[in-house]
């Protein structure tokens, strides 16, 4: 089954677009795991446990492991979500960019070593930066387009024969890279204008769309612009406003983790 095949089954079948980040910070971390020598994979594995109901994706970014060592934890978190929820996509969010044989090694980094079944990559060194992933039939390549982040606009914004360089980076992800129907794009949440416009050139390709939650992204306005007419097409990322959930009376950081995603997944359906 290739990545797209299993974005669309998880979109049916789990009724969600919910994507949960996994952006472990050691500091944010209840006490009951402070000092555990594996504390990194405990928590994960109990938000994954816990949220996995009301997921479609789940998403680890790779620098809150490889910043602390903890690579070995990233491994056996991926191979956990493989082995007990083979039909969730696993987003590895590396935002890698390098030439072709150094992204040869890139790809099989996710591919091999993280077994994942998408990676994100930025488009800035062009296609022979991005072509070594698309040699993974069966898997898939995230490329950066409109990001989030307000500093997105810096270059993303810069006008290019008349039109924004975002929509230039749609239109050949969705022209020319796009050969194998392998690919999708980062639009934030948080331009949900902009998110029309791409969904407008991109016809149904897959959009991973973080910026809900803690950078405060309009979800009625996510959803209703980057939707496609089957009412799928995003994985929206939330990550530490269900990571770090405040717990409510009785509940332990695993259950106020699963009350957020609930309601997360639940306010996105309202409006597909
Ligand atoms: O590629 C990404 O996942 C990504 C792209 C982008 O434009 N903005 C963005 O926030 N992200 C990632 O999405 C997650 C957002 O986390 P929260 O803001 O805590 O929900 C982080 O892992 C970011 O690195």
């Amino acid at each position: 089954m290739t990545f797209i095949e299993k974005l669309n089954a998880a979109w049916t079948s789990r009724n969600s677009l919910l994507c949960v980040g996994l952006d472990p910070d050691l500091k944010k971390f209840p006490a009951e795991l402070q000092g555990k020598p594996d504390a990194i994979f405990e928590f994960c594995r109990a938000i994954i446990d816990a949220t996995a109901e009301a997921a479609c994706a789940f998403k680890p970014q790779i620098a809150y492991f490889a910043a602390l060592g903890a690579e070995e934890q990233l491994e056996r978190i991926c191979a956990y979500l493989r082995t007990n929820y083979p039909e969730i996509p696993l987003v590895l969010d590396a935002k890698r960019g390098d030439i072709g044989a150094t992204a040869e090694q890139y790809a099989r980094e996710a591919f091999e070593r993280y077994d994942a079944d998408v990676v994100t990559v930025s488009p800035y060194m062009g296609w022979d930066s991005v072509s070594p992933y698309l040699e993974w039939k069966d898997r898939g390549v995230i490329v950066l387009c409109r990001t989030s982040n307000a500093g997105g606009s810096d270059l993303q914004f810069l006008e290019v024969d008349g039109k924004p360089l975002y929509q230039h980076v749609a239109r050949l992800v969705a022209e020319k890279w796009n050969t194998n129907g392998q690919c999708g794009l980062v639009v934030g949440a948080t331009f949900p204008h902009e998110l029309a416009q791409v969904r407008a050139i991109i016809g149904d390709m897959p959009l991973l769309v973080p910026g809900v939650g803690a950078q405060g992204g309009d979800v009625q306005a996510t959803v209703t612009s980057g939707k496609t007419a089957s009412g799928t097409g995003m994985m929206i990322n939330s990550s530490r406003a269900i990571l770090y959930a405040k717990p409510e009376a009785g509940e332990d950081f695993a259950a106020a983790a699963r009350r957020v995603a609930i309601q997360t997944r639940d306010e996105i359906n309202r409006f597909r």
